[in-house]
């Protein structure tokens, strides 16, 4: 048998991607106000994901500070691609609108003050891709009103799946026919919860 590491999490700690000024501003923000952001594997993770995938409509429920969709925004935006960001508390609408704006990204990212789940329905136009990081107990409702806005073959990818309040997500995504999903237990350096889970399921 192939030898492995011996300490898996200290070594891919180190190997957590580098951060501009931007992010890490954010990142101390959020750790002194408990502000539950994504980190930068997360976030790396979705630039990687949300580049391989050509997507240039993506559309984000949690906006927060806009840490996660910084990492969007850059993704998307050499191929001209716009993000949508759902955010209802509204003055981390506002702090998100001046982080963007620091990142170069305010024509690139709207941050939308809305709750997700009544604002859905009225969206026009179909997504590429969907990073779903609101409250989790409302990811369940939220899934059946993002269907229909996702494309054939689109990306839905939903963090903190291993919270209880997720569950009803988890098993409604699982045995519905309209999506193709699986779900990773991982430890993510720096992710918000350690030994969490990602949901990443893409559309029939
Ligand atoms: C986990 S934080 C988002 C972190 C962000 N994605 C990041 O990594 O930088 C969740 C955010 O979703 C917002 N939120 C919760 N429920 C929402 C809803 N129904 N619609 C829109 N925003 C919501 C909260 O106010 C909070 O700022």
């Amino acid at each position: 048998m192939a030898d492995t590491v011996k300490h898996p999490e200290t070594y891919f700690s180190q190997l957590v991607p580098e951060r501009d000024a931007v992010l890490q501003k954010l990142e101390a923000e959020a750790k002194k106000e408990g502000i539950p952001i994504v980190g930068p594997v997360v976030g790396q993770l979705l630039f990687v994901l949300a580049r391989a995938t050509d997507a240039v409509n993506i559309l984000e429920l949690g906006t927060a500070t806009g840490y996660s969709a910084i990492y969007l925004g850059r993704a998307c935006q050499p191929a001209n691609g716009r993000v949508l960001s759902l955010e209802n508390n509204a003055d981390m609408a506002q702090r998100a609108r001046t982080h963007l704006d620091q990142a170069g990204l305010s024509e690139v990212v709207t941050v939308m003050e809305a709750d997700g789940l009544q604002v859905l329905p009225e969206l026009d136009g179909l997504f590429d891709f969907v990073f779903m990081d609101i409250e989790k107990k409302d990811y369940h409702a939220a899934l059946a009103k993002l269907t229909p806005l996702v494309r054939p073959g689109g990306l839905l990818i939903a963090d903190n799946t291993a919270f209880v309040d997720a569950k009803k997500f988890n098993q409604a995504i699982y045995t519905d026919s309209g999506w193709q999903s699986v779900q990773i237990l991982s430890y993510l350096p720096m992710h918000s919860a350690l030994h969490d889970g990602l949901c990443f399921a893409v559309r029939a």
